[in-house]
């Protein structure tokens, strides 16, 4: 029986049609479909019990799950976009997601040809697992003040790897706790007694043999995370060298090449590149962000239509609580932020794309940029779907609480997404430098790219707001200007405010929170640019297009409203114009509301990945919940263990105290 039967025929649009818009084309639909249902229907791939297992167990059902989904790689021989989905479906953080995400990526990135040569094969095959191992104890963020050293020895022709403190023990990097052989290391390459920058080394952590820890190695998990299940299926480490030697040619040379005599040569690419699987990875966030919140939101949103509180006439239904307009203006961005993100994350892998083939070409000049974009999105879209997930937990009231609705455990595995891969806010810091920067040049270099609203600042600087009425906020033009005037009276406002400082440094530490306020509004500018953008494509389908519009204009307006404050005060809105702003954003949330459900269930996910009773597709909310609870442990037996040696002496010694 589908409970969400009436919800599905209110709607007005193609939903087969939109779920290939969601997926970005025809072919990318089939592929991540097929990966959906071989996951779902395969039962090593059964999650339920997973926030009940203690962690050893839960560790080795990752490590089982793992070499299911390699031997199936190998078996149905998956390309590596099928293995990429197929990893998203599993549903399950574990070791080869750094090997895969940020080893191999290390090596591609910033290894020569001949390392390339050797290290790809072996690591592509799996026959060496690698880990990313930059972080320390006592340093993240600050990569340049790493202390682990590489100091080269010419007599041997050798690095020797050290860590010198107890705060230069590596410490997070996952994968390396108990699983990786290998790892690129990052650290302080000392060569004839100078420091010359941190650079990433290949190092043999364990035995091909036996796995056991190479001489001079210590290497171990860091203990249990956040949350039951969650990123405790994967194991993070901590690694201390003393004194290992490695042969020169473990040294990643694509920047820095140390000869045999112990000269550094420079090449032309510039030292940045060494962050530059950073810059990858940070891509490939932005459009996890979108998975992640689009899950959260299909679950609270078909939950919303099952759940009825109050508002019953004459013994009819109760009103269903997405019915609450309160409910909506709580939900509907939301839904909106996860088609937002969607499209932005497929720009921006575009954006990606370019910046690697231009790198591979030795064209750095579009790198700061990439950067920037992709600080700034990572940043913007994970702190937002953090909060997100939090908010869908709460907008299924009570039993958004339970481990059964899925959203405890999406939260706690998805939050420090905040943290790794950069601070968000030492990632917007990041773009704030670089906006700063950008403004300081406008006199003499015109901006480009995410930066071109920037060459029209002495306009946007003066030009108001035409919209006199709430229709008239359902204009890309006047949305789109909305928002770059603000981001550019912002950056503008900032940099003058800089300028009064006699050393720039000082200056941006004092005006740091309003830089990151500068950098936020630039962000959200990509954002709604980008969803605009993906409006004037060829958008196939009834109604399709139509619907995106209206998510657009929700996403657009419910940031207009929310940082309303931004708006008024850079002069460029009236106190009327953003209410009629607010007016529209209501009229749009009535228009959201039949097509809520056919808009999460675009998004074609299995009961398996979404992991939610609340969420189920048939909205067979109650009967499920009611049967789960039953298979809790805890009710094994009637009478729990325990009981008679602790409870049942308290309570006689009550009887016995009444009978007194
Ligand atoms: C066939 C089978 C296939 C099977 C497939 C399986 C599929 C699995 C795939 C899974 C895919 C992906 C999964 C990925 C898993 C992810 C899980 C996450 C794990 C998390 C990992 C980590 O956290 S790694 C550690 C990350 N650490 C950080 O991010 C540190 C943050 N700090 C920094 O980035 C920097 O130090 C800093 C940006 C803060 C810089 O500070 P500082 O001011 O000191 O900088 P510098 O002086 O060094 O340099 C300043 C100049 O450099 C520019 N800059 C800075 N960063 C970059 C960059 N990244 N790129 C380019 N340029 C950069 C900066 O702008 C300055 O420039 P100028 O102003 O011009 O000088
Ligand atoms: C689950 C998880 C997985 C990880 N996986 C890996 C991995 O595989 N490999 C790896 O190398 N690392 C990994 N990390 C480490 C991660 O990359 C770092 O924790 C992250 O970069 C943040 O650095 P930090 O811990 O030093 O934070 P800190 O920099 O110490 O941050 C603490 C606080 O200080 C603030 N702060 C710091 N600097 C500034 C500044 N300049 N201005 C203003 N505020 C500032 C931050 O905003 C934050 O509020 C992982 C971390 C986690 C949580």
């Amino acid at each position: 029986m589908d409970y969400l039967s009436d919800e599905r025929k209110k709607s007005d649009f193609d939903v087969e049609a939109m779920k290939v818009a969601w997926a970005g084309s025809i072919q990318e639909f089939q592929l991540s479909d097929r990966m959906a249902k071989l996951v779902a229907n395969d039962p090593v791939f059964e999650k339920f019990t997973r926030p009940m297992l203690g962690r050893k167990e839960l560790l080795k059902n990752t490590l089982r799950k793992s070499a299911h989904a390699w031997k199936l790689i190998i078996d149905l021989r998956l390309s590596e976009e099928e293995a990429k989905w197929l990893r998203l479906y599993v549903d399950e953080p574990a070791y080869t997601d750094l090997h895969w995400g940020m080893f191999i990526p290390a090596i591609e990135g910033q290894g020569t040809e001949e390392q390339k040569k050797k290290w790809l094969p072996l690591a592509k095959k799996m026959q060496i697992i690698g880990c990313y191992a930059q972080t320390e104890l006592g340093h993240g963020s600050n990569v340049q003040g790493l202390e682990t050293t590489a100091t080269f020895d010419t007599r041997t022709d050798e690095f020797i790897m050290h860590s010198p403190t107890l705060t230069s023990s590596k410490w997070w990097p996952g994968g390396l706790g108990k699983l990786s052989t290998h790892a690129v290391v990052y650290a302080r390459l000392i060569v004839g007694g100078q420091f010359h920058g941190v650079h990433g080394f290949i190092v043999q952590l364990r035995s091909l043999e036996d796995h056991s820890p190479l001489p001079g190695i210590t290497v171990g998990d860091i203990g249990l995370k956040f949350g039951n299940g969650a990123y405790n299926t994967m194991d993070n480490g901590v690694l201390r060298f003393d004194h290992v030697r490695i042969p020169r040619n473990q040294m990643l040379m694509r920047v820095s090449q140390v000869t045999k005599e112990g000269k550094i040569m420079q090449s032309d690419v510039p030292r940045q590149l060494i962050y530059g699987t950073m810059v990858y990875v940070r891509q490939t966030i932005v459009a996890d962000a979108s998975k992640a919140l689009s899950r959260a939101v299909c679950i609270a949103t078909r939950y919303s239509a099952v759940r009825r509180q109050f508002g019953s006439r004459d013994g009819g239904p109760e009103t269903q609580v997405i019915d609450y307009k309160t409910q909506q203006s709580r939900l509907f961005p939301l839904l909106a932020s996860a088609y937002a993100f969607r499209f932005v994350s497929e720009w921006l892998k575009s954006l990606y794309l370019d910046v690697k083939q231009r790198l591979e070409a030795n064209e750095f000049s579009t790198l700061p940029e990439a950067h920037a974009c992709t600080a700034g999105l990572k940043s913007l879209t994970t702190t937002a779907t953090a909060d997100g997930i939090e908010e869908c937990r709460k907008l299924c009231g009570g039993h958004g609480y339970l481990v059964s609705s899925g959203l405890p455990e999406l939260f706690a595995v998805y939050i420090p997404a905040c943290t790794y891969e950069g601070d968000n806010v030492v990632l917007m810091l990041q773009v704030a430098r670089f906006l700063v920067k950008t403004v300081s040049e406008l006199g003499h270099k015109k901006p480009v790219g995410t930066t071109a609203y920037m060459g029209r600042v002495a306009s946007l600087m003066q030009k108001n707001s035409a919209v006199q009425t709430a229709e008239g906020w359902l204009n890309p033009g006047a949305v789109v200007e909305a928002f770059e005037s603000r981001a550019a009276r912002m950056a503008v406002r900032c940099a003058q405010e800089l300028a009064k400082f006699g050393n720039p440094e000082e200056g941006f530490a004092e005006l740091a929170v309003d830089l990151v306020e500068v950098a936020v509004s630039h962000c959200q500018l990509i954002v709604v640019t980008k969803f605009f953008e993906k409006l004037q494509q060829d958008i196939p389908g009834k109604g399709v297009k139509e619907s995106l519009e209206v998510l657009c204009y929700v996403y657009a307006l419910f940031l207009l409203h929310k940082h309303q404050g931004d708006f008024l005060a850079t002069g460029y809105l009236t106190p009327k114009q953003a209410s009629l702003a607010n007016a529209q954003l209501r009229t749009l949330y009535s228009k959201v509301r039949p097509n809520a459900i056919a808009l999460v269930d675009s998004f074609s996910y299995t009961d398996h990945y979404l992991g939610s009773i609340l969420g189920r597709y048939d909205g067979n909310v109650y009967p499920k919940l009611y049967e789960a609870a039953w298979e809790d442990p805890l009710n094994d037996s009637d009478v729990i263990d325990g009981f008679h040696q602790y409870v049942q002496p308290i309570l006689k010694q009550r009887l016995h105290s009444a009978k007194l």
